[in-house]
């Protein structure tokens, strides 16, 4: 295996520092429009979603996103399609429990086999970062949501600010990686010694009944915990993707076009 170092600065430059707004080119945008300071978590993951949602066109292709954020964008939408204030839209749900929402709704669906080009995705995040790099994946959902991301001409991300972090894998809590059944084992060992040098743990998740957790695609996630940021999310991404039977890890890099994050002092946009 090659020797990786993730002490090396990123591959890419930041092109939006979170707090700072440049003088020559403006990429983030505060509107303090609400009086947040009373609202719960779940208000402000509502705000996130709902402002995301009046993105929407007539005549869209969406990606539907899944987690607690998620289902708040697409709940709305079900409300502005039943009210005719929306339609003509079609949408691809990223998972089975998505999909099941997305019907309820009466939000017509269709796939990526006959829509392979989408307009704008919504969907939540773990973690974000300053250059809009995220981790996903902790609903177990990051196959579909990392394939459904990919084609979408725009990603809007959602979140309260408590998914913000300096560096990826900062926040101390999971950074999932999917893999096959066969010899899984074999994977998480691999996994765990890969970032060994940075005190990695890496555990086979396991559901809330404490049967092992199986994704929509019937594959594993083994979690990697980290005691500090990677350095370079790049090459750790990189890496993790080189070993065989690894189908898919929750480093989203360089995807989301757009970061909607509420929080106490009001909803942040903020744009690549
Ligand atoms: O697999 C799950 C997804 O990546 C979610 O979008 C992510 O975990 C965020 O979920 P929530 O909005 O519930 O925090």
């Amino acid at each position: 295996m090659a020797s990786l170092s993730f002490v090396s600065s990123s591959l890419r430059t930041p092109s939006l520092t979170l707090r700072t707004t440049s003088h020559s080119s403006p990429k983030t945008s505060v509107s303090f429009s609400v009086k947040a300071q009373s609202l719960s978590q779940d208000d402000l993951k509502k705000l996130a979603a709902e402002k995301a949602v009046q993105s929407i066109k007539p005549g869209m292709v969406l990606g539907l996103g899944t987690g607690s954020t998620a289902a708040f964008a697409v709940s709305q939408i079900g409300k502005l399609l039943s009210s005719g204030e929306l339609h003509d839209i079609v949408g691809i749900p990223t998972s089975k429990r998505t999909e099941e929402q997305a019907r309820s709704l009466g939000i017509p669906l269709v796939t990526l086999d006959t829509h392979p080009r989408i307009d704008l995705a919504i969907d939540g995040a773990d973690e974000v970062d300053p250059n809009l790099d995220l981790v996903k994946g902790r609903g177990g959902a990051l196959l579909r949501e990392k394939m459904v991301e990919a084609v979408a001409e725009r990603f809007i991300v959602v979140a309260d600010d408590t998914k913000l972090v300096e560096g990826l894998g900062g926040s101390g809590l999971a950074m999932p990686v999917e893999v096959v059944k066969f010899c899984w084992e074999f994977n998480l060992v691999r996994l765990r010694d890969l970032f060994k040098e940075f005190g990695c743990e890496a555990k086979l998740r396991v559901g809330e009944g404490g049967e092992v957790y199986v994704t929509d695609n019937s594959n594993f996630i083994v979690d990697l915990y980290f005691k500090e940021p990677l350095k370079d999310a790049v090459a750790a991404g990189w890496e993790i993707g080189k070993f065989e039977g690894v189908v898919e890890h929750g480093l989203f890099l360089g995807m989301a076009t757009s970061v909607i994050i509420a929080g106490k002092n009001g909803v942040e946009v903020m744009n690549k």
